[in-house]
């Protein structure tokens, strides 16, 4: 079994959408809610901890019916077999993409080539809760002595962002451990985190899928150099460990085999967190609530893979944001969690919607003929209403907004959790409604403002409103929410790669940079600047002028 290979376009419910389009291009959501008082009953689901109100859309129930049909029609039901029972359906490069299997139930049975891979994935699970325990609990020590202090993750794109995101979200539930993630190949990155290291308490992890990633070997290269300064050959096996596919690598790096952690390559960079890449992130919450993380993801695989689609959250989501994408041509999607803990989600998303779904040719090898993924950005709410919000309420862009709220504070402030929680709500509200011409005037009226100046400011007063936005509200921010949240945005990419009929799981996109800077390092170290482009070798000499 693959993945259809439907091309969107081709299908009733695409055509059947054109013509819907122009009839809802101008609707006004303000006139829906009033012709429909149960609009938002209707246009709402409630699952577990998680309410999903998409009903602030410019959708009706028949655009609804539609969207669902197009999912129909391009087999969206038989892509999602697929996607769960371990079919190669990353056929450009012929692997399985079983993230789901990496939080299944030790009971599940998931083949890969006929081999059921669930048994190997709690084996490294074992290792992850006995190693975490032991560092934790401070009974594995540095080469002097001391338990260890300091954790850093060595790693870029996947094997970076997602435990770096998944860590700086969880500093609730964090222990005493200091974690650090160093990523970038930028010397000056990896220098400042230096400086505030001890090398007989720090723990390194490197975390490379690939253990070939430039960045991660460089800067890899560069702390074990430093570390070498101080302690002597054999204290690396007590202070770096690896997370890999390529143990021969991370071997030949000095790793000791006890402290390499497999993954599989049925395992994507961007989808990885919840692997052994992951080591990071269950150092510094614990083996517990990483265990709960992935509970929580694997109640929203279930959601995702036995619910109707007019009950199933990822599907109405991705199906709404390809009616912006696709009908009312927007280019970008905000994504505003209202927590100071998410400020890293957003970037997260970047790499996984983009890097998946930044794609041009279809699954029948041609280019398409219809937009893919969007833009995706964003920051924590409410530093955002400050920054960019004016652009969102008054700018001459549609950009349709997913807003995240959690109900409950985690340090009970109340104070402060009603007046965040009050912007959460009167954000969606500001921007379904606006503001009209007529309370505006009602507004400069009251404060005396003279007519004259009335009348030239009133233009610039008014909110055209009718801005589209989704909100998921959840009760807690917990390792089990944040999991089913990030396993939401998981299936979401999916739904839209199925519909856009792409392949989601493969980044040749990112090779030809890499080359590239590969040739220009030979270039810079031979000092010689021939068959280059007249920009790129006046760059080069402009480098070597000044260095
Ligand atoms: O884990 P690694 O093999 O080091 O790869 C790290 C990252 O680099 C690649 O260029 C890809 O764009 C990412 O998807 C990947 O996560």
């Amino acid at each position: 079994m693959s993945l259809p290979k439907i091309d969107p376009t081709s299908t009733h419910a695409w055509k059947k959408l054109q013509v819907h389009f122009q009839s809802m291009e101008e609707v006004r959501m303000k006139e829906l809610f009033e012709q429909n008082p149960d609009r938002a009953n209707k246009l709402s689901l409630e699952w577990e901890d998680f309410y999903v109100d998409f009903s602030k859309n410019r959708l009706t129930e028949e655009t609804l019916a539609l969207l669902f049909q197009l999912a129909k029609e391009v087999k969206l039901e038989t892509a999602i077999k697929a996607y769960f029972s371990g079919e190669k359906i990353n056929e450009t490069e012929q692997r399985a993409v079983l993230h789901t299997a990496l939080r299944a139930k030790e009971t599940d049975e998931i083949f890969v080539d006929g081999e059921n891979v669930v048994p190997k994935v709690f084996k490294v699970k074992q290792h992850i809760e006995n190693f975490t325990n032991s560092i934790v609990n401070g009974s594995k020590k540095g080469y002097t002595g001391k338990p260890f202090t300091d954790i850093v993750n060595i790693g870029i794109g996947g094997s970076d962002l997602g435990p770096a995101m998944v860590v700086s979200s969880m500093e609730f539930y964090k222990n005493h451990l200091n974690t650090h993630f160093i990523s970038n190949i930028d010397g000056d990155h990896v220098h400042e985190l230096l400086k505030k290291l001890n090398p007989e308490t720090t723990l390194f992890v490197v975390v490379s899928k690939t253990f070939s990633t430039q960045e991660t070997l460089t800067n890899a290269h560069t702390i074990k150099e430093w570390f070498l300064q101080i302690a002597n050959h054999e204290a690396i096996s007590k202070h770096f460990v690896a997370v890999t596919t390529n143990t021969e690598k991370a071997k030949a790096f000095g790793v000791n085999t006890d402290n390499i952690f497999p993954i599989w390559d049925w395992v994507g960079g961007r989808f990885s967190l919840w692997s052994a890449v992951g080591l990071s992130i269950s150092l510094a919450i614990g083996f517990e609530n990483f265990n709960k993380l992935l509970s929580g993801a694997n109640k929203m695989d279930t959601h995702f893979k036995t619910e109707p689609f007019q009950k199933n959250i990822p599907v109405v989501l991705a199906l709404i944001s390809i009616w912006y994408n696709n009908f009312f041509k927007t280019e970008t999607e905000a994504v505003i969690p209202y927590s100071q803990y998410l400020n890293k989600f957003s970037a997260y998303l970047q790499q996984s919607c983009m890097e998946s779904n930044g794609k041009s040719v279809d699954r029948n090898s041609k280019n398409v003929s219809y937009q893919t993924e969007g833009v995706v950005w964003g920051t924590p709410g409410t530093n955002s209403q400050h920054a960019f919000f004016q652009l969102i309420h008054q700018g001459t862009k549609l950009i349709p907004t997913d807003f995240i709220g959690f109900a409950n504070a985690l340090h009970k402030n109340k104070a402060h959790q009603d007046k965040l929680i009050s912007n959460f709500i009167a954000q969606t509200e500001a921007l379904l409604f606006g503001k009209t011409k007529e309370a505006v005037l009602q507004e400069l009226q009251n404060q005396n403002v003279p007519k004259e100046q009335m009348e030239r400011l009133l233009p610039y007063k008014v909110f055209e409103g009718n801005k589209p936005t989704n909100t998921i509200f959840i009760h807690k921010l917990t390792p089990e929410s944040l999991g089913k949240l990030i396993a939401m945005y998981e299936h979401k990419i999916f739904v839209q790669g199925v519909i856009w009929n792409i392949f989601s799981f493969d980044q040749f996109g990112v090779e030809l940079g890499k080359q590239l800077a590969g040739n220009i390092l030979e270039k810079m170290q031979k000092n010689s600047f021939d068959n280059l482009d007249a920009s790129t070798s006046k760059l080069l000499q402009f480098y070597k002028k000044l260095t």
